[in-house]
């Protein structure tokens, strides 16, 4: 399995937010955490990413333990996320924005800026055609020299795609890719990630448009409360009573 979660769980004080849960990851494949609000998918992202350390369980990438490892490793060990509310430099341009991707990657330090030595030189001349390539890839060459501020909330998911992109990840999480976009703009939003997956990339997100998960998703977990309450395709999860359940507020027979 590529990445797996084996029990895992977080507590804030008194709250699980995310408890015992197991997942496995395929690769190449496109994966969707789904879930009423709260019920803990971005906590689950947070601790996959190493933005929160768990408070028990373990994550698996490729057979290696990186529970605990901090951000910076896990992001060198090739897995990429967005955040819902984007986190760009809006009054820097998209190029720029995006440039500071590939940075992950290079060796440059404090004493190759100040010499403005060749290695240096030779890194920035990567990062910059690195930016180039994932701008096209992400269909941004239009807006590459507009400031971030500037776009539309389509571009800026896009932006983020790209951001993601330049890291020259494995697998990307994408943490509501599509909230606040229009149904034409989310067809697009949802073909780039096809194609991001066609490219090798595997993807998994956290959506709250359904059409679009289950259109697009080959596998869905759902969680509730922290907990997962069910795993499967398309079609499994929408005939799963205890899904049907947690959507409807418990109201519904299961
Ligand atoms: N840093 C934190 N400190 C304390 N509680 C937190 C923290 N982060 C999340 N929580 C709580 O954990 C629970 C799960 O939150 P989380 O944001 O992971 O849910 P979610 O499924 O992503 O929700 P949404 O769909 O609304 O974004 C919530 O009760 C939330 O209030």
């Amino acid at each position: 399995m590529f990445l797996e979660t084996k029990n895992l769980t977080k507590k804030f004080g008194g709250l699980t937010a995310v408890n015992n849960v197991d997942f496995s990851i395929e690769k190449g494949k496109i994966n969707a955490i789904i879930g009423p609000n709260g019920a803990g998918k971005s906590t689950f992202f947070n601790l996959i990413s190493g933005f929160h350390p768990p408070s028990s369980g373990s994550i698996i990438l490729k057979g290696q333990d990186i529970t605990n490892m901090p951000p910076n490793k896990i992001a060198e060990m090739g897995i990429a996320r967005t955040f819902q509310t984007t986190n760009l430099f809006e009054q820097s341009t998209v190029l720029d924005n995006v440039i500071v991707g590939h940075r992950l990657r290079t060796k440059s330090n404090l004493m190759d800026a100040v010499l403005r030595t060749k290695r240096l030189k030779r890194e920035e001349d990567r990062c910059r055609e690195k930016a180039l390539e994932v701008i096209r890839f992400t269909g941004l060459e239009k807006v590459a020299g507009k400031l971030v501020g500037s776009l539309t909330q389509e571009e800026k998911k896009r932006t983020a795609f790209a951001l993601a992109l330049a890291t020259e990840p494995e697998i990307v999480f994408l943490d509501e890719p599509a909230a606040g976009v229009n149904p034409d703009e989310t067809e697009g939003l949802a073909q780039l990630m096809k194609k991001m997956v066609d490219t090798g990339i595997t993807v998994c997100l956290i959506e709250h448009k359904m059409q679009m998960i289950m259109k697009l998703a080959d596998k869905i977990m759902v969680l509730n409360y922290g907990e997962k309450i069910s795993e499967g395709t398309a079609e499994e999860i929408r005939n799963d009573p205890a899904v049907i359940k947690a959507y409807l507020g418990g109201s519904a027979s299961a």
